[in-house]
């Protein structure tokens, strides 16, 4: 199936680029995040308050390998990569493109970026994090796209001349 899905950090722009990469590729948008709110009733911060990290990640899975669309840019929360049965169902239904984004201009975004909840390990630091999910993200991306330097409009344009060309 014909679907673009994106991972990468918390705050890479899995969600801001992807609806707009979704206009331009004349494709639907999908924010598994939302999907998982909806169903749980409740926001993200609250399920993984409540329910902690490691149901969050099963309920995680459970919606991100149930995804049933075509024509769709897909995004999914940044700890996607911990699902393994969900990553191998995104990785079947289209091309997983990771947005790469230095530690360094992550820690920038993020600090404007408080409050959103991200599956952080007693003690673990954001460097600590983005030391162990980017292994993971780079196994699961068909594409990587290189944000360093780029605004948004920049990040959308390689992504789109990576998806078109294949370059
Ligand atoms: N070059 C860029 N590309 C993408 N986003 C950028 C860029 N520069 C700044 N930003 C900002 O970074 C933030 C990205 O947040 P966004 O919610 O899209 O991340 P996400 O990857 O979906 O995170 P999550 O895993 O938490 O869902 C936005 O506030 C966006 O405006
Ligand atoms: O990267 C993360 O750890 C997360 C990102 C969000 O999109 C949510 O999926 C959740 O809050 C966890
Ligand atoms: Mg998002």
């Amino acid at each position: 199936m014909n679907n673009v899905t994106l991972i990468g950090m918390p705050g890479s722009g899995k969600s801001t680029i992807g609806v707009i990469l979704a206009k331009a590729l004349g494709y639907q948008f999908l924010d598994t995040d939302l999907v998982i709110q909806k169903q749980e009733k409740r926001k993200l911060s609250q399920i993984i308050a409540q329910e902690g990290p490691e149901r969050f990640k099963e309920i995680e899975n459970r919606v991100n390998a149930s995804v049933d669309v075509t024509e769709t840019v897909i995004a999914p929360g940044g700890s996607v990569i911990y699902c393994e049965e969900a990553m191998k169902h995104l990785r079947s239904i289209g091309k997983v493109v990771y947005l790469k984004i230095s530690l360094e201009s992550l820690s920038k975004r993020l600090g404007n970026l408080r409050g959103r909840g991200v599956l952080l390990k007693e003690g673990q630091t954001l460097k600590d994090l983005y030391e162990e999910r980017v292994p993971l993200y780079e196994k699961y991306a068909d594409i990587v796209v290189d944000e360093e330097g780029k605004d948004l409009e920049e990040s959308l344009a390689a992504v789109l001349e990576i998806i078109n060309t294949g370059a």
